[in-house]
Parts: C-alpha cells; sequence; structure tokens
C-alpha cells in the first residue's frame, strides 16, 4: 500500500498573490475553488482567452484582476508567490512551470501531477473548521464524494462547539500546561468512546 506524503498545509490566500493562466473551463473550475475557501482571495488571470463565466465573477471582485493576452515571463514578476497552470497547451504548462521553478514558485499543473509542487484538494468547511481531503492525486473524484459524505455528516453545532471552546480558551487565566490540561479534560467526551486519554 502507498503511503500519502503530501504534507498539508492551509494557505491565507487573501494576504498572498495567486497566479492563474488559463481562463477556460478548467481555469474556472480553480477561480472557482480558491473563491469557495476564501472570496477575498488575490488572483491574477492571464489568458489569451477567457471565458464568459469568469468575466462576470471577476465584474464585482476588486481582488481578481483579468488581463486577456497570451502568457508573457514578467508576468511571474513581483509579488506572484503561487501558480496554478490551466492552459490546455502542455508545452506551454510546461514551459513556465520551468520558468516559476527557477523563481521558487509554487506551482500547480492542472492536469500533470508530475509537474505539480501542490495539489487542490477536496474541502468541507463549518464555519472555523476546514478539513482538507487528498487522494494523493489517486482519485479526484473519490476526494470529491468524500467531501460530499462530510458536508452532509458534520453537524450544524461543530461551530458553536470551537466557538465555545475558544472563549474557555481566551478565559483560562493559567500557565500553558494547566490550559492544555483543561482543554484536553473539556473535550474528552467527543472521543470517550473510542477510550482515548488525550
Ligand atoms: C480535489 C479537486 C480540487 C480542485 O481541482 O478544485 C481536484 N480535482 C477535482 C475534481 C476532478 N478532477 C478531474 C475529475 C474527473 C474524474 C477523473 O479524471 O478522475 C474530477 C472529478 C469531477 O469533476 O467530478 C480530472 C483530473 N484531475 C487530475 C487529473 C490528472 C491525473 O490524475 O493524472 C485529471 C484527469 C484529466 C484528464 O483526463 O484530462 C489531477 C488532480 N486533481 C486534483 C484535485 C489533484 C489531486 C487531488 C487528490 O489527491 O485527490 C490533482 C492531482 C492535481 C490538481 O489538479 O490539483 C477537485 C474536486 C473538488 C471537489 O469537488 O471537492
Ligand atoms: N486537473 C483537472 O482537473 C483537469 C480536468 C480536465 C482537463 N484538464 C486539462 O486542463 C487543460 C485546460 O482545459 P480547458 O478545458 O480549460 O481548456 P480550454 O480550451 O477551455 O481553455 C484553455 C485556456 O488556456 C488559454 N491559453 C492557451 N494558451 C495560452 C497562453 N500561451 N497564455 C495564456 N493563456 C493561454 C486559452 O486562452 C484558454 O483560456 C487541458 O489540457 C485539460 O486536459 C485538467
Amino acid at each position: 500500500m502507498s503511503r500519502n506524503q503530501l504534507f498539508p498545509i492551509f494557505l491565507k490566500i487573501d494576504k498572498i498573490r495567486t497566479l492563474l493562466v488559463g481562463g477556460g473551463a478548467v481555469g474556472l473550475e480553480k477561480l472557482e475553488a480558491l473563491l469557495k475557501n476564501n472570496p477575498e482571495a488575490w488572483v491574477k488571470l492571464v489568458a489569451t482567452d477567457i471565458s464568459d463565466e469568469i468575466k462576470e465573477i471577476a465584474k464585482s471582485k476588486e481582488n481578481i484582476e483579468l488581463v486577456e493576452r497570451p502568457f508573457k515571463p514578467q508576468d511571474l514578476e513581483g509579488d506572484i508567490q503561487l501558480l496554478i497552470l490551466a492552459t490546455d497547451i502542455r508545452e506551454t504548462n510546461k514551459e513556465i512551470y520551468q520558468l516559476a521553478k527557477q523563481k521558487g514558485i509554487l506551482t500547480n499543473v492542472a492536469d500533470t501531477p508530475d509537474l505539480c509542487d501542490f495539489y487542490l484538494g477536496s474541502t468541507v468547511t463549518k464555519g472555523d473548521l476546514k478539513v482538507g481531503i487528498s487522494t494523493n492525486g489517486k482519485s479526484p473524484t473519490f476526494a470529491k464524494r468524500f467531501r460530499e459524505v462530510l458536508e452532509e455528516i458534520l453537524p450544524e453545532e461543530t461551530d458553536s462547539l470551537i466557538q465555545n471552546l475558544h472563549g474557555i480558551r481566551n478565559k483560562l487565566n493559567v500557565g500553558f500546561a494547566e490550559k492544555v490540561k483543561i482543554l484536553n479534560e473539556r473535550t474528552k467526551e467527543l472521543v470517550s468512546s473510542r477510550g482515548s486519554e488525550k
């Protein structure tokens, strides 16, 4: 059995600049994935042709910059830190990937796992809780279906539980070790059926 070795991080995509190259069906899918997680995500989208759907989304959003022309190497300059490539030309994606590599920009090439520094994952969000799902690139369809299952089974009160614990955490005027002990005690019943100590 292979083991997923991807390291998950949760990026503040309203604080960093993402460049998305390609404005067709896949470009739209990736733009929607970014905006679903954070409507304030900063995205510069460059594409020879940009679909009407993307233009409609960008119309009301200051954080989305559309540039309708072919990609230029200068597009990687400035403050771009994350790159998603979704052009329909494999060679173009590869060339841009190599340029980005030289600049240390983390890159995802939509249909080419070999050229990805990171994969997009499925995400389930309930208020402040976010669960990320990855199948190590093996089955995006499983990731999507599993997201749907989690969306259905995670109780609505999950977020109020987190808010309550946040309140308790802020009010505890004790040392770090004592705080950890109290918070673990208060949340024991969440895992008690499994007999866990933590
Ligand atoms: C999770 C999600 C996030 C997102 O993109 O937002 C995502 N793909 C989603 C859906 C989806 N993508 C595809 C289908 C059609 C069924 C199929 O082909 O399997 C469906 C299902 C559908 O749409 O129903 C096509 C596809 N995808 C990849 C390849 C190439 C290959 O595998 O070689 C091909 C074939 C292209 C072709 O044949 O031309 C590759 C990748 N897709 C990933 C992410 C990364 C691995 C994630 C993981 O580890 O699970 C990875 C490796 C790289 C990346 O793109 O980041 C999103 C679900 C969001 C949600 O709904 O929750
Ligand atoms: N990973 C995935 O989830 C997934 C799923 C399906 C397809 N794909 C792949 O993604 C690619 C894109 O598919 P699509 O359906 O969006 O294609 P599309 O034809 O709808 O869009 C391609 C986009 O790339 C732009 N483009 C082409 N050359 C460019 C250049 N030099 N500079 C800037 N923009 C350029 C076009 O103007 C257009 O906006 C395909 O290769 C497809 O196989 C990936």
